[in-house]
């Protein structure tokens, strides 16, 4: 008989999750709390979070991974961004590329991927039962507790496998730790955000046109705060401001919001209008940003959770669903590898060792990869809100580019084509950014990433101080001969 795998949660990680679990042979069935959001009147729904997002190469290579017409599909729609564009407090523009080799990271709408995703999950013929809000779960009877919004009832769903992939307030996860003794950490960070629309410019024909240029993520970076933008098919950009609560705080009313934000950003100011400005200050919510440590992911041989449910991070690096896709890559990767049968039929108590296997490999072998974005993704918001200004910053990207010049490029078809059948491959000789690493390189590790960074910067640390020794080495026997003459 083919065992049931339910999936909780149909954003991006459990549509993806779903996809890859029914090609592998599960019969597979999706339960959201939402409604629908393809449907029209629930359209606003689906509006919650940031409007679109940066996908790159580990989630782009995830979705390959489990269906490469997919991943065909979705960057028909995504908009490619080269580099920063960092805008100073005069009005003038910097573009600083994100790689070498002409890379790119893409804007994509949050609500279009979802959607297409849910399509994806009809065209395979995969249940989705929407309007489920999960409240329950007795994972040593296997049976989740769903309450139906459309008439208060409750349901009781037996399961064989169950995937958590609902979000960063998991419910999966909360029912986890009662029979885990889970690690678990979550912090709020004293800084939240606000969308704001930089809407298209209408040009003399009568045309919609991008008020920036498209092929950048727009920064402008001010130390303790910063504004962003990301471009959208429809020619306007949604820019986002990230800034301590405490700054926020001191702006009471649209007034004050818009005489500061002049302020601070005289030339977005005029690119988004200072009626709308006071529109979206006054309609939009100020959200908060959480990341969210936890181990162990999984229980015996039958519940794991993927996605924000397990690692939210702070939105920095653009890696939060790129990581939550990844981490559906890896689970496919460690089924096939422990040759976990959904055919297979357990009775009653008895565990299915196979699987088993290959959750507790996945905790063991994920857990530093999720550690170690968690803590980049914060650190990258100290360089783009302070550091992408400084003379230092600008040397050290400079010092990587000529290092880098002689690691051999691998173009990312030849990377992805490669990631089927493994989890990561080891680090390559030579110098990487660090940028290119965590972006373009879904062959390497997080926690991979992270090492190869820290022993690069230790080199540099060496060579700059052997620098240094040597000068002043030198300058001295100098003075010293001088002073005998
Ligand atoms: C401002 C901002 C910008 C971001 N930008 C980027 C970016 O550029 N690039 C990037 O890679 N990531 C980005 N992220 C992170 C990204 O949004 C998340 O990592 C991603 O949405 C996580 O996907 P998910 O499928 O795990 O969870 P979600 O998208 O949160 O989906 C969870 C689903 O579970 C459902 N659910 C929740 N509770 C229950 C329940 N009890 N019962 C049933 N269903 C339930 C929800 O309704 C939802 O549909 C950003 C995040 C923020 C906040
Ligand atoms: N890393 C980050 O900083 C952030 C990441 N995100 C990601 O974006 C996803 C989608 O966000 P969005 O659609 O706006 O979802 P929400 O943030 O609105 O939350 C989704 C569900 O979680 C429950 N919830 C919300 N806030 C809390 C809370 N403080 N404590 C307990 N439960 C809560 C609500 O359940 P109920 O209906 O019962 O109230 C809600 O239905 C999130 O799930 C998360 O994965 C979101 C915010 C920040
Ligand atoms: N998508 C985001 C959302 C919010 C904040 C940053 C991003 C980024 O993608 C930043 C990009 N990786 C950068 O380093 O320039």
């Amino acid at each position: 008989m083919v065992r049931k795998a339910v999936i909780v949660g149909s954003g991006p990680v459990g549509c993806l999750t779903a996809l890859a679990l029914s090609k592998a042979g599960w019969s597979v069935a999706v339960y959201d709390a939402r409604a629908d959001i393809r449907l029209p009147e629930n359209k606003s729904q689906s509006l919650q979070r940031s409007i679109n997002l940066a996908i790159s190469s580990r989630g782009i290579a995830a979705l390959h991974a489990v269906d490469p017409l997919i991943s065909k599909r979705f960057m028909k729609t995504v908009i490619p961004m080269r580099g920063r564009m960092i805008h100073t407090t005069n009005g003038a523009a910097e573009s600083q590329l994100y790689d070498l080799n002409g890379q790119c990271i893409n804007s994509i709408d949050r609500a279009l991927l979802n959607e297409d995703m849910l399509n994806e999950l009809t065209a395979a013929s995969i249940e989705v039962h929407f309007d489920h809000k999960l409240v329950a779960a007795d994972f040593n009877k296997k049976v989740l507790t769903f309450n139906k919004k459309t008439d208060g009832t409750t349901i009781g769903v037996p399961f064989d496998f169950c995937v958590g992939a609902d979000g960063s307030y998991s419910t999966v996860r909360s029912q986890l730790m009662r029979v885990t003794r889970m690690d678990y950490q979550q912090e709020y960070i004293p800084h939240e955000y606000i969308e704001l629309r930089v809407p298209a410019r209408v040009d003399e024909n009568g045309n919609e046109q991008f008020q920036l240029d498209p092929g950048h993520l727009h920064i402008w970076p001010r130390h303790s705060f910063m504004l962003i933008a990301l471009p959208n098919q429809d020619k306007s950009f949604t820019s986002t401001l990230f800034a301590p609560t405490s700054e926020f705080s001191k702006l009471k009313s649209p007034d004050e919001f818009v005489s500061w934000f002049r302020l601070q950003f005289p030339d977005a100011t005029e690119i988004i209008g200072e009626a709308r400005l006071k529109q979206d200050f006054l309609h939009n919510p100020r959200s908060p940003l959480i990341h969210i440590k936890a181990h162990p992911y999984h229980y015996k041989d039958r519940v794991i959770i993927l996605g924000d449910a397990a690692h939210a991070m702070v939105p920095f690096y653009g890696q939060g669903l790129n990581c939550g896709l990844e981490d559906v890559r890896v689970l496919d990767v460690l089924l096939r590898k422990n040759e976990v049968d959904p055919v297979h039929s357990i009775s009653g108590g008895e565990i299915d060792g196979r699987l088993a296997n290959a959750l507790q490999e996945y905790t063991e072998t994920r857990h530093d990869d999720l550690i170690a974005i968690c803590d980049l993704a914060m650190a990258n918001y100290e360089e783009m809100r302070h550091s992408v200004t400084t003379p230092l910053y600008r040397l050290r990207k400079m010092v990587d580019g000529l290092l880098s010049y002689g690691t051999r490029f691998i173009p990312f078809q030849t990377l992805i084509s490669q990631l089927t059948s493994t989890t990561f491959s080891r680090a390559p000789s030579g110098w990487l950014a660090l940028y290119t690493m965590v972006t373009f390189r879904p062959d390497i590790s997080y926690a991979e990433v992270r090492r190869k960074a820290e022993r690069q910067n230790r080199l540099l640390d060496v060579a700059v101080w052997s620098g240094l020794l040597a000068t002043a080495y030198v300058s001295t026997v100098a003075t010293l001969k001088w002073l005998k003459t």
